[in-house]
């Protein structure tokens, strides 16, 4: 089996995004063992900080904020990092060529129930000039990442990865390296498979309910099959079933906070994510649009995300394409 480096020296992969990408996987190697002993290394639980997002952080989000932190400004390639715990940028080595964007933990509400977190990254190349602990050089949009993907702790720790010349699965194995495990992802194009909050349902767009509700009606519904549903609360292990058998994960705008355009956060989640599912030749939309194209005006900035087989979401579309918005400007 071909180990990471192995393969991206196969792809032509430059030289320093791959040393960037062998310094990050060092981190989230850390990250998966402070994951795996749990309880047994005390991390379990609730601190008392709020973080900039407004949400009570977990003592992993602290922690695996602060290894991808510490690995990363010590790599004199990183002129700076974001991050979704930070409420400001911090900057790296001045001449560092990259910017490095990551949701340290996604889903950590499963932290302590023992289920399916990640690691989301994005790397960007930093452009000249610029003050790296300004939000300025960060706001790029998601078409101009080098490389996005995410580790996802789950039974075993998966590295998927896109340097936009389609996505790759690694697996962490017992000698500490990543292997290749499937190349060349490609994602179903018709999916019978849903991912959505439902508890949510009340607070949506009615294009939004309008089409989950047909797709709750089946074979006797203008969808003319029956669907299944998931919902793992955790974007990355939503994602990963979505590469790996196809579907559709939406996030969408809700009135319970009618101001943000979504939930889910537009550099940590949807860029990386949305990068991984065009690589795999899906869609990701914000209902209107892609959101590779959205441009950020905040490193903090929401999004609301519908993504996976092409020809579902394209369906979704249709949906917010026919009917009238009622969200609030
Ligand atoms: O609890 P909810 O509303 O179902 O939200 C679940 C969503 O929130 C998230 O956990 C947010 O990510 P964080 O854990 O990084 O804050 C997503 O991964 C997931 O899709
Ligand atoms: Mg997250
Ligand atoms: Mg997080």
């Amino acid at each position: 089996m071909q180990l990471l480096s192995q393969f991206l020296r196969r792809n032509d992969t430059d030289e320093q995004l791959m040393d960037l990408i062998a310094t990050l996987m060092v981190a989230c190697k850390e990250i998966a063992l402070k994951l795996r002993e749990g309880a047994l290394a005390g991390v379990l639980g609730t601190t008392d900080i709020t973080n900039v997002q407004g949400e009570t952080q977990k003592k992993l989000d602290v922690i695996s904020n602060e290894i991808l932190k510490t690995v990363l400004l010590n790599h004199s390639l990183v002129a700076g990092v974001a991050s979704e715990e930070e409420s400001e940028s911090v900057p790296g080595f001045k001449d560092g060529r990259f910017l490095v964007v990551f949701d340290p933990l996604d889903g950590s509400s499963n932290i302590d129930i023992n289920v399916s977190v990640g690691t989301i990254f994005s790397i960007l190349e930093a452009p000249k000039d610029e003050d790296f602990s300004t939000e300025h050089p960060y706001l790029q949009n998601g078409r101009k990442q080098l490389a996005a993907g995410y580790v996802l702790y789950g039974p075993s720790a998966v590295l998927v990865l896109t340097t936009g010349k389609g996505v790759n699965m690694f697996t962490l194995s017992h000698t500490g390296d990543f292997l290749l495990t499937r190349e060349n992802v490609m994602i179903p194009e018709e999916t019978r498979e849903f991912a959505i909050n439902m508890s949510n349902h009340r607070f949506w767009e009615p294009a939004m309910r309008n089409y989950v509700d047909d797709l709750l009606l089946g074979a006797d519904g203008p969808r003319e099959k029956n669907y299944n549903m998931r919902w793992v609360a955790a974007m990355v292990a939503e994602v990963h079933r979505v590469l790996t058998r196809g579907g559709i994960f939406t996030y969408p705008w809700d009135a319970r906070s009618p101001k943000k355009p979504g939930k889910l956060r537009l550099m940590y989640e949807g860029n990386p994510m949305s990068m991984l599912i065009e690589q795999a030749g899906g869609l990701a939309t914000n209902c209107y649009s892609d959101i590779l194209d959205v441009q950020p005006d905040d490193i903090h900035e929401r999004v609301s995300v519908s993504l996976g087989s092409r020809k579902e979401v394209e369906v979704l579309m249709e949906y917010h394409q026919r009917t009238e918005s009622t969200k609030e400007a």
